[in-house]
């Protein structure tokens, strides 16, 4: 039997999930399977407190849909499941509710298979499944980790979990399933594996707001890498894999702070005015969390990391700078010849360096993305931006001017090759960078309105030369009556 056929074959039979004919080896092109230049993550000990290790025992089908958090009126997909578990005879959902398409992409754990619901398949979903006899107990505790960091979630950035199924030997967990694949897959489309400062802006600004949420919580991501941001079909990502997150103790803080206002008032005598005005914000960084476990994917592993002397937060914020720092450059800044030779470069490191071609353009705001990524990439946590208080002072940088945090989620994603965004009929989209409508947007406006001006009346044509034309006219008409 073929992969596919195997697969169909799975698709068709409800509670089979022996997947031992499923190759991870395979030529398909549906198949995301990590390819060979993605990074897998490293994990060398567990010795923190990590979350509860509940038993995993279960050998009867558990069914649990999660009625809560995750519930938003105009997410489609809860009103399929809702739909579905209506007239289930118990109320939940099971494995036989649902329709395997084809397999997505396999990793450490599990195997991901795009999925709908048998009855209402308007919807996609992400099926992962996981063989918990084909785990080791510490793979089987990454498990227990990303299934409760799972059920905690609710943000547009990060998965929602619909459903979580014990059933035999499995674990199945249903989410969101994102049609456009990786960020690390996006960015091997691009002319030498870059993407403009524009588009880097938007995804890094989705990525703060991601990490900002789980900060809050007191999680601490641990995995940070383009592997791990997938992309919505609204060309919007989703933070994904918690297999290595950790999870502290916060203490939100709502702090005052002085802003300074240039140029809101303008003073006969002095011109501009600065005006000074209090602002409050809400600061939840998990800055007590502590870990000694060795985890991550080499390229993006902070010094701390590295050195083995107990990390936090920070490891985060430094991920963050080496993503930056890749999505610019196509390359990570601290990149060896091997392992071992990129974490000498990292645990050596005594600031990062770009290397500009002689000649080479700058695109403009490169000089604030550079400013960033260096005071994300400090060797020292304490000195390190992000450490303190988080995302809040992050948001802050130049970089970043001009985002409306809150409308984010509105924004129209860059136009970046390989990226199929499907338009949201209901959701007005806005420039991801400046708030307003795109030039392209602006044109259709004027056209549209100039169209139904010259259906009212010539005379309020938009169109200057138009104008001429329609006076002429209006004139001539006026002077034959
Ligand atoms: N919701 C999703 N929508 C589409 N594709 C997905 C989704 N979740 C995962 N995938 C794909 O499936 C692959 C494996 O998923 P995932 O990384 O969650 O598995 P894993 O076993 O936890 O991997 P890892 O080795 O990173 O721990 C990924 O490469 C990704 O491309």
């Amino acid at each position: 039997m073929d992969q596919l056929e195997s697969i169909y074959y799975l698709a068709d039979s409800d509670l089979d999930l022996s997947f031992t004919s499923v190759t991870t080896t395979t030529t398909d092109r549906t198949v995301s399977a990590r390819s060979s230049l993605a990074r897998s993550s490293l994990t060398l000990s567990f010795n923190e407190s990590r979350l509860s290790t509940a038993s995993t025992t279960p050998s009867t089908a558990v069914p649990n849909v999660h009625h809560r958090p995750h519930r938003r009126h105009d997410n489609p997909n809860w009103a399929a499941v809702k739909a579905a578990t209506t007239l289930s005879s118990d109320g939940a959902l099971h494995l036989r509710h649902l329709k395997l398409l084809r397999l997505v992409g396999s990793g450490n754990l599990g195997r991901v298979f795009l999925c709908r619901l048998r009855d209402y398949d308007h919807a996609n979903f992400a099926l992962k499944v996981v063989d918990r006899d084909s785990l080791t107990s510490k793979k089987l505790s990454h498990v227990q980790t990303e299934a409760q960091i799972l059920s905690s979630l609710d943000h547009p950035f990060l998965p929602t979990l619909y459903a979580h199924l014990e059933v035999s030997h499995y674990t199945c967990v249903l989410m969101d399933y994102c049609p456009n694949g990786d960020l690390h897959a996006l960015l091997r489309k691009q002319p030498s594996s870059r993407l403009s400062v524009q588009a880097v802006r938007f995804f890094a600004a989705e990525v703060l707001l991601a990490l900002e949420y789980l900060h809050a919580q007191g999680i601490v991501y641990r995995d940070l890498k383009p592997e791990n941001i997938l992309i919505r079909d609204d060309g919007h990502i989703m933070l994904s894999d918690f297999d290595l997150c950790f999870r502290s103790d916060i203490s939100p803080k709502l702090e005052n702070r002085t802003r300074i206002k240039v140029g809101t008032t303008r003073h006969a005598c002095f011109g501009d005015r600065q005006r000074e005005e209090q602002v409050t914000e809400f600061v939840a960084e998990p800055t007590t969390a502590f870990s000694r476990s060795c985890v991550g994917t080499h390229e993006y592993l902070a010094p701390e990391l590295v050195s083995g002397n107990g990390h936090g937060n920070g490891v985060d914020w430094w991920a963050f700078g080496v993503l930056i720092y890749e999505l610019l450059h196509g390359t990570t800044p601290f990149k060896g010849g091997s392992k071992e030779s990129t974490l000498r470069n990292i645990a050596s490191t005594k600031g990062v360096r770009f290397h500009v071609a002689e000649g080479e353009r700058v695109e403009p705001g490169m000089a604030d993305a550079r400013d960033l990524i260096e005071k994300l990439l400090v060797k020292d946590p304490r000195r390190r931006l992000g450490c303190a208080r988080g995302a809040t002072d992050i948001k802050r940088h130049p970089f970043f001017n001009g985002i409306k945090w809150p409308l984010i989620r509105t924004y129209r994603p860059p136009e970046v090759r390989g990226l199929a965004v499907k338009r949201s009929k209901s959701k007005a989209h806005v420039s991801h960078v400046t708030g307003v409508s795109s030039p392209r947007r602006r044109r259709c406006f004027w056209k549209k309105l100039s169209h139904l001006m010259r259906i009212k009346g010539s005379k309020y044509s938009l169109n200057s030369n138009y104008n001429y034309y329609s006076y002429v006219n209006y004139k001539r008409n006026r002077d034959c009556h």
